[in-house]
């Protein structure tokens, strides 16, 4: 195996296209990664096609790569991991746990169509599990050049500014640039300077995190996938701490330790994995059917899984794509945190009941163990739809 090392050269960042289906968030994704290509063979970044990206098969022909759907590239200034979030509501889920890792998201919206069901949806999650910064690409903007579709283009910005501001992004600030990922693809001169422009927005824009390297090592686990004759695999981001080759870990969830015996991210081996690199770990001796997306590789000793927390819980409105009635004691939904996915029982005290629109106290009894600790944001969804987002305040 001749693989090339990673090389940290510049700062790295996560992010993401999300927005709703078909408003362009894979050819978009596809054409960030070809401008960028273009700019020369030490550019750092190679082209991904669209049917690279959008195939998201489980082959591991890269090797001990992380998630499919992820392509990575770099800007003059930075080096990015991005996810290219499927619009349909389906997907919803992966976003939840996925947008969790993101440090800035690209909101794609069709400027022919506007702000849409996912639309709003996605922007509510991405407030939810924590990404603050959001810019905007407006997207099909070649099919509104003219008249009558131009004004449509001016009033589909105007829309989404509100969408944003109604979720707390400050959408008058919000970077939005008119952009055609279809002709960019094409190499349209102009259309390649708006994807341009738009990476530039990105670069100023979204600012680069606090990263917390001298903390325990912890990485909540996204997937699972087995490299015949090399062992059992993990991917997902750093949340906080480094991990090299030979670093001793425990398994929460899976109840084992183990020790890392390799470390790669988009298949090129790491001397040292850091928080917010997004990574594939190889686990010495650890069997595939032990270990599932929510567990969580940790220094030892470093956390402790518990069930019982309180929290502070906002419940979603109807409007919002919540509940219309209330929430009561006894309530038992699902609880998204980190990657875990695990149902709770919910007791309100002597609240007892809360309404669509309300902040409440409450007290969550988890169907089974994850790490917790005050802070800790999570997402709650019933029937495949988000009802409530909250933070754990203390654990018992
Ligand atoms: N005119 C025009 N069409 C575009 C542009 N970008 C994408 N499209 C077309 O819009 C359709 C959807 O594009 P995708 O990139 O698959 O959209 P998506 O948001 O990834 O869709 P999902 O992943 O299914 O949510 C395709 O037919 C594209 O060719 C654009 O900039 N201009
Ligand atoms: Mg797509």
């Amino acid at each position: 195996m001749s693989k090339t090392a990673y090389v940290r050269t510049k700062p790295h960042l996560n992010i993401g296209t999300m927005g709703h289906v078909d408003h362009g968030k894979t050819t978009l994704t596809a054409a960030i990664t070809k401008v960028l290509a273009e700019r020369g063979a030490d550019s750092g970044t190679r082209y991904v096609s669209f049917d690279r990206i959008d195939r998201a098969p489980e082959e591991a022909a890269r090797g001990i790569t992380i998630n499919l759907a992820h392509v990575e590239y770099e800007t003059d200034t930075r080096h990015y991991a991005h996810v290219d979030m499927p619009g349909h509501a389906d997907y919803v889920k992966n976003m939840v746990t996925g947008a969790a890792q993101l440090d800035g998201a690209i909101l794609v919206v069709s400027a022919l169509d506007g702000v849409m069901p996912q639309t709003a949806e996605h922007v509510l999650l991405a407030r939810q599990v924590g990404v603050d910064h959001i810019v905007v690409a407006l997207n099909k903007a070649d099919a509104v050049e003219d008249g009558e579709d131009a004004l449509l283009a001016d009033l589909v910005e105007l829309e989404v500014r509100d969408l944003l501001t109604a979720h707390g992004y400050g959408g008058d600030a919000v970077p939005v640039v008119r952009v055609s990922g279809l002709r960019a693809l094409e190499g349209d001169p102009r259309w390649t300077a708006s994807v341009e422009a738009l990476l530039d927005a990105v670069d100023t824009y979204v600012p680069m995190p606090e990263r917390y390297l001298d903390a325990p090592f912890l990485l909540s686990v996204e997937n699972v996938l087995t490299i015949t004759g090399r062992g059992t695999v993990v991917t997902g981001a750093v949340e906080r701490g480094t991990v090299r080759v030979g670093d001793r870990v425990e398994v929460l969830g899976a109840g084992v330790e183990t020790v890392v015996t390799g470390v790669e991210t988009f298949g090129k081996p790491m001397e040292e994995a850091q928080a917010g690199d997004n990574v594939a770990l190889l686990l010495r001796g650890v069997a595939r059917d032990t270990v599932r997306r929510g567990h969580v590789v940790a220094a030892p000793g470093s956390v402790v899984p518990g069930r019982r927390f309180t929290a502070r819980v906002y419940v979603l409105s109807a409007r919002e794509g919540g509940r219309s009635t209330p929430v009561t004691t006894g309530y038992r939904p699902q609880f998204y945190i980190r990657t875990a996915d695990v149902v709770g029982d919910v007791d309100l005290g002597e609240v007892a009941v809360a309404r669509p629109g309300d902040t409440v106290t409450m007290t969550v009894e988890l169907g089974r163990d994850v790490p917790l600790e005050s802070g800790l944001g999570f997402a709650v969804r019933e029937g495949g739809r988000t009802v409530a987002a909250g933070t754990v305040t203390a654990v018992a």
